[in-house]
């Protein structure tokens, strides 16, 4: 996991060739990487979906899940994090700690994902591994721990010493490929330095491992048996992270890296215990452990929709043993399963298998009703894992086939990205009968409509891309009525209730539903129908038309008739109290707010500046990073569409950026106005 062009795919795939699953090294630039399959990411030169493989190093089984760095496909990164019991944050030596690595980090703490982290990039102008070890502590809070120094910097950047054995390996020069290094004796100019750094890591294991500081405190040095189970139980604690350096492009250091993943990475068995729910109570907690002979339990994370095959439901088996030809249970949508075919995935190729057990991912083929998050066990023992979280998408666009023919096509396309990817959403617009697709970027929406041209060779014609907006409210409006009468039609048409509707407050964009109405004065079976009626009402808010978030409803009071009411009477009469009060209670627009970080050489800091500004940034920092200036700024997201170019012939083509989802915030007024007009069709 890491930051975009940090070097997760380059490691991998130096990964596969020493451990000989490839006979030979695929370039991300030569867009010849194993892992990068897909056509788009072979031509952008970046990992655009998580694509799993499996090697073996040290007589240990390894998945590898290689995730992408941009922040568009976040939901890679979310699912991976959720199925993986430990995690590599690669690092770029120049950059350091980057805003998206940051987020990866914190996704990671979210599932608990003990993590090592390597400094890659050791051979770049301006490389700096201290300086990324200190980011370490100020950007992420944690606590790394130095077991490798650099032998060497940039061009001259040689190998490691490695300071849990106290010697240097060094790569030489006749092994091109770098499969070959030799471990020698720490060459005179750094053994001081090396002995000073060994001590800091004894104590920082020390501080953090009880075992080891009872021998600290002795004063008796620790065996390089006993440091590294140190190591572990400390890092498998998440109590420190072990930090290694290395330059995985000029093929140094990956070695020790799969060493360290297997010293101190968990195991399945290490994990105490996966923790999931009772199917129907989920304050029952259900325990399983990687055994193959408890009761099966899988977590399906992935859905990919082959041309050939159809579809393949990637899974972690976390217990039991899983057969060809069984039957499953969906614990989640209580649906049956039968597993047809079992396969062990390298990217887009795949090995069948009969069977597979706990601590596998595999995908199988067969599954008509599973989708990403759900749950598959034991028929007999069913349990619910955890699912994981997926952001909602902040921009849309209107598409629409440019035949006849091609809208059939569409809806097919439509339908299966959404099934392989939770962060890609598709709603009519029901006043204009456009198709609307939503996702989490541009980006995202052009490498998705790209997808739907190449794999489904549908053509369509696709809008400008809009800002997903939401609506909410300041005010508390108490007791709005809303009667819902009809004389003609029959019974079912008589129902009253009576609102408060109020903000749930900052930061909360959910919406709650509360009821008050006691002594029979509307029946109980109506007043989900209320509450029903008013989530529906507050998809649509009521100035632009956009959801209506962080509310909440509570019941006060209605009445009903013995036979006139019904639960469809109830439904309306709760949309339309929640429209008149929402219109009473201050409603206003609020856009999604980007965190931005541009970096620019010192000469266009102005231009850039400049250019923030005049988009409604606000700028948060600034500071010096190696002869480059980094600039962070909060920017609205309508304000950010085609920025990648703009920036570039500003600084001709000298300044990145990055830029993440924020938060909401209120729209100024001038511009709030121009969005109401422009949805009432003013
Ligand atoms: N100089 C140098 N370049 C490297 C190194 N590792 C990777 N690169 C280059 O950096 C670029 C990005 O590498 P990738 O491996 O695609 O990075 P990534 O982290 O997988 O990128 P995304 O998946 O798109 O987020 C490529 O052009 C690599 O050749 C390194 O150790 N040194």
């Amino acid at each position: 996991m890491a930051h975009i062009d940090a070097g997760k795919t380059t490691t991998t795939e130096r990964i596969l060739f020493y451990t000989g699953i490839n006979y030979k090294i695929g370039e991300v630039h030569e867009g010849a990487a194993t892992m990068d399959w897909m056509e788009q990411e072979q031509e952008r030169g970046i990992t655009i979906t998580s694509a799993a493989t499996t090697c073996t190093w040290l007589d240990h089984t390894i998945n590898i899940i290689d995730t992408p760095g941009h922040v568009d496909f976040t939901v890679e990164v979310e699912r991976s994090l959720r199925v993986l019991d430990g995690a590599v944050a690669v690092f770029d030596a120049v950059a350091g700690v980057e805003p998206q690595s940051e987020t990866v980090w914190r996704q990671a703490d979210r599932y608990g994902v003990p993590r090592i982290c390597f400094v890659n990039k050791m051979d770049r102008v301006g490389a700096e591994f201290h300086r990324c070890v200190d980011m370490i502590v100020s950007r992420l809070g944690a606590t790394p721990l130095v077991i490798q120094l650099p032998w060497g910097v940039e061009a001259d950047f040689k190998g490691v010493i490695d300071l849990v054995k106290m010697k240097g390996l060094i790569w030489s020069a006749e092994a091109a490929k770098g499969e070959m290094y030799d471990t020698v004796d720490i060459p005179a100019d750094h053994a001081e330095t090396a002995r000073e750094w060994r001590d800091k890591l004894i104590e920082t294991v020390a501080e953090n491992d009880d075992q080891l500081m009872e021998l600290y405190l002795e004063g008796t040095e620790p065996t390089e048996e006993q440091l590294v189970a140190a190591i572990r139980r400390a890092t498998l604690a998440s109590a420190l992270n072990p930090v290694l350096c290395g330059t995985a492009f000029k093929n140094k250091g990956v070695q020790p890296l799969l060493d360290a993943i297997v010293a101190y990475l968990p195991a399945p068995i290490d994990i105490p215990a996966f923790k999931g729910h009772a199917v129907g109570d989920e304050e029952k907690v259900v325990e399983r452990h990687a055994d193959p002979t408890e009761p099966f339990s899988a977590l399906a994370f992935k859905i990919m929709s082959d041309q050939h095959l159809g579809k393949l439901t990637y899974i972690r088996i976390y217990s039991g043993t899983l057969e060809t030809g069984t039957s499953v249970v969906n614990s989640v949508k209580g649906k049956k399963e039968r597993i047809g075919k079992i396969y062990q995935m390298h990217a887009n190729k795949r090995e069948e298998r009969s069977s597979a057990a706990a601590g596998a991912i595999v995908a199988v083929m067969g599954l008509k009703d599973t989708t990403t998050g759900d749950t598959l066990s034991d028929p007999a023992h069913p349990v619910v894992l955890e699912s994981m979280n997926f952001p909602a998408p902040v921009i849309n666009v209107a598409i629409e086939p440019k035949t006849k023919g091609d809208q059939e096509k569409l809806s097919t396309a439509i339908q299966r990205l959404a099934e392989e990817d939770p962060s890609f959403q598709v709603r009519r617009d029901e006043e204009t009968g456009q198709t609307v697709i939503w996702g989490m970027g541009e980006l995202h929406l052009e490498i998705l409509v790209d997808r739907m041209r190449r794999e489904f060779k549908v053509e369509a014609n696709v809008g400008r891309p809009q800002v997903a907006y939401r609506e909410t409210i300041r005010r508390k409006v108490e007791k709005v009525e809303y009667t819902h009468k009809k004389q003609t039609g029959g019974s079912g048409q008589f129902a009253r209730v009576i609102i408060d509707l109020e903000p749930l407050g900052e930061g909360n964009d959910g919406y709650e539903f509360s009821n008050k109405v006691s002594g029979g004065r509307i029946p109980r079976e109506y007043i989900p129908s209320v509450d029903a009626g008013a989530q529906e009402a507050a998809e649509f808010g009521v100035l632009a038309g956009y959801p209506m978030v962080g509310v909440k409803v509570t019941l006060q009071d209605g009445t009903y008739h013995e036979v006139d009411s019904s639960e469809m009477a109830f439904k309306i009469a709760g949309s339309m109290a929640f429209k008149e009060a929402a219109r009473r209670a201050d409603a206003v627009i609020l856009e999604p707010m980007m965190a931005v970080e541009v970096t620019t050489p010192e000469d266009y800091m102005g231009d850039v500046i400049g250019d923030l500004n005049g988009r409604r940034g606000q700028i948060q920092a600034m500071e010096d990073r190696t002869g480059a200036k980094v600039i962070n700024a909060l920017v609205p997201l309508s304000e950010m569409f085609g920025y990648v170019g703009d920036l570039r012939s500003k600084t001709q083509g000298r300044a990145v950026y990055s830029m993440q989802f924020s938060s909401y915030a209120e729209v100024p007024p001038g511009i709030a106005k121009e969005i109401v007009a422009k949805a009432r069709g003013e």
